[in-house]
């Protein structure tokens, strides 16, 4: 089983809607919402405003990636206006522990993202307590960016922790997913891969998500 979570970063802006109904109908298992506020990260994108706009026009949950400086002060807006997973950098914040506890007070499911140079050993002691953790495999902030190779020795790192602790997070790989990198990541331990330019670049969207949940059987 490998999900696959199109990030709307890459989508036509001008008609959002159609573009989350066609990767909805193409076998897409989350909607990936990346958030950036020009402080975090150098590029400024989507709010709570845009999941509380797409939140009726799909059924899939929606997986908001909070690239926030301070994240605690948004976690209520996303949860309100209808995310079903939100993550946090575990770098922007000191107070990662507290953060998940908030998002989990909202009924909302919590993961923690690491970029490309955190060790997992920073989240060690919240592995038990999230629904997902998110290895970043390029630096944040743009799409279309190239696959950090580095990144697959995390994802293994994460799947052992599972398997000899029986923690239940899934593991969610974002940046630079094409089918050879998708492949190597589901063979490290990958559950979910968050893809943007790969599926939103192409006219036909379902062909672009069968090229990647096909990977498993290759
Ligand atoms: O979080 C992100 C960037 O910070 C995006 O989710 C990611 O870059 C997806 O884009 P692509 O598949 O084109 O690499
Ligand atoms: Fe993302």
């Amino acid at each position: 089983m490998l999900k696959i979570a199109p990030s709307i970063l890459s989508a036509d802006f001008a008609k959002l809607g159609e573009e989350i109904v066609a990767v909805e109908k193409g076998g897409a298992d989350y909607i990936h919402v990346d958030a950036m506020d020009g402080h975090f990260v150098p590029n400024l994108t989507l709010g709570p405003n845009i999941v509380s706009a797409i939140r009726p026009i799909t059924k899939l949950p929606l997986d908001c990636h909070l690239m926030l400086s301070n994240p605690e002060e948004y976690i209520g807006a996303f949860a309100e206006a209808g995310a079903d997973i939100i993550t946090i950098h575990a770098e922007a914040t000191p107070h990662i522990h507290r953060a998940i506890q908030l998002i989990k007070s909202h009924q909302v499911k919590a993961g923690v993202v690491l970029n490309p140079a955190t060790p997992v050993e920073a989240i060690s002691y919240v592995l038990e307590d999230v629904d997902m953790v998110l290895v970043m495999s390029v630096n944040p902030g743009f799409g279309g960016q190239s696959f950090i190779e580095s990144s697959l020795k995390k994802i293994a790192v994460l799947k052992e922790l599972k398997e000899t602790h029986g923690y239940t997070y899934e593991i969610e790989v974002d940046g630079g997913i094409v089918p050879e990198t998708a492949k190597k990541c589901y063979e490290a331990g990958a559950d979910v891969l968050v893809a943007g330019s790969y599926i939103y670049n192409h006219a036909d969207r379902k062909a672009q998500i069968d090229q990647l949940k096909a990977v498993i059987s290759k």
